[in-house]
């Protein structure tokens, strides 16, 4: 257990058992069929097993730190003497290029929102705030996609606090993997003040240099979704596989021209691509930044989970 994860003692540890066992003691309420045909009707290579004990206890656990935030919030008005605007409940997800956070991210989302329907969330992406492919060409760095010099971190702070700050509509620029670039803000996504917002991206938990503020400082739980880095390479190549297997239709997909030539280069070429951008950016950027998450998720063959890890303090 935990072969690649340096842990340190400020982290409770749970195998799957110890951890499922937990929500043992507090069930209120109870995981349904159709709560799972949900899930499935989502994405039907996610183990119903997992959802059961991993992610069950953590919707639970999710839902008591919500609870505790908006107390918390409440003895602020209370304390001050006025009504203090509303303001979401923000969860971080990190962790590598295709280790599974948007799929973490969305499953998270599914699950409470079935659980609590008098509760709204949303869930957003970093990649939006990513330069466009012209700005990352004009400043020479389109190979360091993904990279902290790749991301415009002051307009996602800007974002992060505006919606923190319970503004009624908040536009998030969004990411398409299949044009591989930055779509138009007409194509934005509208943070309309939900009770919990989501938000996932490799750099959630990044520090850059010089920067007086960061955008952990906006989360109030964050999760690192962690693996060993030749699995992940898996899953990545599988996830290039199936986007060339959408691509070979559409000549204005990025992949057309990888879908429509030889597969064999196509995979060669994805293979470079992970180790020259991806798995550099996960040692030297993103793995750094596991020990600052309040919950790791470590995943092991076919992303089933088989540690969590939980912040003491
Ligand atoms: N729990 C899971 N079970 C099965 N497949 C998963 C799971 N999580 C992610 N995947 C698959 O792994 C690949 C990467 O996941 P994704 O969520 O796109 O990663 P990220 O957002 O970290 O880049 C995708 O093909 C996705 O379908
Ligand atoms: C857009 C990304 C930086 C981040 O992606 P995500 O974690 O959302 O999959 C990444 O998918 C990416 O495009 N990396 C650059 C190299 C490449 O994989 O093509």
């Amino acid at each position: 257990m935990g072969d690649n994860l340096a842990v340190t003692r400020n982290y409770y540890q749970f195998d799957r058992g110890a951890w499922a066992d937990l929500h043992g003691h507090t069930r209120r309420t109870e995981i349904t069929d159709a709560d799972l045909q949900s899930v499935k009707a989502f994405n039907d290579k996610i183990s119903l097993d997992d959802v059961r004990t991993i992610y069950w206890p953590l919707r639970r656990l999710v839902y008591l730190y919500f609870k505790n935030y908006r107390q918390k919030r409440q003895t602020l008005a209370h304390f001050l003497n006025k009504d203090v605007a509303p303001s979401p409940f923000i969860i971080g997800i990190a962790g590598s290029v295709a280790v599974g956070k948007s799929t973490t991210a969305r499953l998270l989302d599914l699950l409470l929102e079935r659980t609590y329907p008098q509760l709204t969330i949303q869930t957003v992406t970093t990649d939006g705030f990513l330069y466009p492919n012209a700005e990352l060409t004009r400043r020479g760095i389109l190979d360091r996609k993904g990279f902290p010099e790749s991301y415009d971190m002051g307009q996602l702070l800007a974002v992060l606090d505006a919606i923190k700050a319970g503004n009624q509509d908040v536009a998030v620029p969004a990411y398409d993997h299949q044009i591989y670039d930055v779509l138009p803000m007409s194509e934005a996504i509208h943070v309309r003040q939900p009770d919990i917002l989501i938000v996932e991206g490799i750099n959630v938990l990044q520090l850059p240099s010089n920067a007086q503020i960061y955008v952990s400082d906006f989360f109030d739980f964050s999760i690192y979704v962690d693996a060993n880095p030749a699995l992940i390479e898996e899953w990545y190549l599988d996830r290039f596989g199936a986007l060339l297997d959408t691509a070979f239709t559409d000549p204005d997909n990025y992949y057309y021209d990888y879908a429509v030539g030889n597969r064999a280069e196509a995979f060669a070429m994805a293979r470079r691509v992970w180790r020259d951008v991806n798995l550099k950016n996960l040692i030297e950027y993103i793995e750094p930044t596991r020990s600052r998450a309040d919950l790791i998720l470590h995943k092991t063959a076919h992303h089933r989970i088989d540690e969590v890890d939980l912040r003491k303090y």
